[in-house]
């Protein structure tokens, strides 16, 4: 038989045999207690906040258990297949790993991309990669071995920068841009307000535009106060969908749409001519009062008409992944455990995260009698009971 994601959890149990229990935590509560025991104060209120009282975050964690997977049982599950083609690439599973801004601040050496790249490369899981990162996108992109990567775009108000960092992307090829689009205004954070704490407004993470020759035009010196000033004069653009065809003119690689929760803005999105749509409230970090993302998926996916949606936020375990799934998304994304894993355990870490998620979501599969992602619909869920904490 063929290397299962699942047979992960015969190598811990191969492990015990020998005396070796695992160092990484092997349920979210306690990733998340030892992430913040691992990271500075400024560093974990900033990854782990949200907007407002943060009921959007919870409630976008807490949606999942609103619904029910059905067993089926004697239908041949053995064998499970996770693989799944996204904009002409096969992937191994429909996991990826979705843009933190951050991340580079979540390793010990400060260099936390580069291991988010390597983890890529390690277990075949994609990275997007934020415009935010510690080390330019050349970089990062050089540590993806054969794996995938797709780089995530925050709009400039200058169109040349815009221009500049696409042209950047594709050369150190990157097979697709994703453009967030809820985030050109910060949204209320109380946790980094009360702190006066912004990691951006201290210069951490601009790599990629004191790298890039249009910004190092527009900056007003080298000076760090003056680049960070010079960022956040660009930085935040409210495009319109007038914006769509210059945004569609700018790279023949696929196009993503990241923060839509609305099926007419797919509908939108689609006459506009993007490859792909993805579907997220930015793990409620940006507006607070607003629904679960989970709440908009399948609107989102009837909308989308056969175009992939990816989703993100609240995504905790393999079950969350399959539900995802079967509610109709293409690809599933995983943030904060992800950021979690490498403060927790650098490298090795971030590969637990997610060699963890996958190793559940394919035992779902084979319990539940689900073999491949095709079967994962629907009808495959029933209503279930929120349980809470
Ligand atoms: C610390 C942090 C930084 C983030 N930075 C970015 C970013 O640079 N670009 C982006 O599109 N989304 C960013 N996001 C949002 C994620 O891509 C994703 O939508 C979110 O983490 C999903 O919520 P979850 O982590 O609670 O599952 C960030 C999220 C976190 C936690
Ligand atoms: O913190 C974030 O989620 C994020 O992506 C961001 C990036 C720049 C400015 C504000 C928020």
């Amino acid at each position: 038989m063929s290397p299962q994601f699942g047979d992960y959890q015969f190598e811990i149990y191969l492990d015990g045999l020998r005396g070796v229990t695992p160092t990484q935590p092997m349920d979210f509560a306690t990733l998340e207690q030892r992430a913040q025991a691992a990271l500075s104060p400024s560093v974990w209120s900033y990854v782990a906040g949200g907007a407002g009282d943060e009921h959007t975050q919870r409630a976008n964690v807490r949606a999942f258990e609103r619904y029910g997977l059905v067993p089926r049982m004697m239908v041949g599950a053995a064998q499970r297949d996770m693989s799944v083609d996204l904009f002409g690439t096969r992937l191994a599973s429909p996991l990826f790993m979705a843009p933190v801004g951050v991340i580079g601040l979540c390793a010990q050496d400060g260099h936390g991309d580069l291991a988010t790249a390597r983890a890529a490369a390690r277990t075949g899981v994609p990275m997007v990669a934020s415009t935010l990162t510690v080390d330019p996108l050349e970089d990062v992109a050089a540590e993806f071995g054969d794996t995938p990567g797709f780089f995530q775009l925050y709009t400039p108000t200058d169109r040349a920068l815009a221009e500049s960092l696409v042209k950047r992307a594709e050369a150190a090829g990157y097979k697709g841009i994703v453009v967030t689009l809820d985030t050109w205004v910060t949204g209320w954070r109380p946790r980094d307000l009360s702190t006066s704490n912004f990691p951006q407004l201290r210069g951490h993470c601009l790599a990629n535009y004191t790298s890039d020759p249009r910004f190092q035009e527009i900056a007003a010196s080298t000076d760090p106060t003056d680049l960070v000033r010079s960022w956040v004069g660009i930085f935040g653009n409210p495009l319109t969908w007038d914006d769509l065809p210059w945004l569609r003119s700018l790279t023949d690689l696929p196009l993503i749409l990241k923060g839509i929760c609305h099926p007419e803005d797919v509908r939108r999105a689609r006459d506009g001519g993007v490859d792909g749509i993805y579907c997220s409230n930015h793990g409620g970090r940006q507006a607070n009062g607003g629904l679960p993302a989970l709440a908009a998926l399948p609107g989102v996916v009837e909308a989308a008409d056969g175009m992939p949606v990816l989703f993100d936020s609240g995504v905790r375990s393999g079950a969350d992944v399959i539900k995802a799934l079967a509610l109709g998304a293409t690809a599933v994304g995983v943030g904060r455990p992800y950021a979690y894993g490498l403060a927790v355990g650098g490298d090795d870490g971030l590969v637990h995260v997610l060699r963890s998620l996958l190793a559940e979501a394919d035992l779902i599969m084979a319990v539940d009698g689900y073999p491949t992602l095709a079967d994962l619909t629907p009808e495959a869920l029933v209503a279930s009971i929120p349980c809470g904490d």
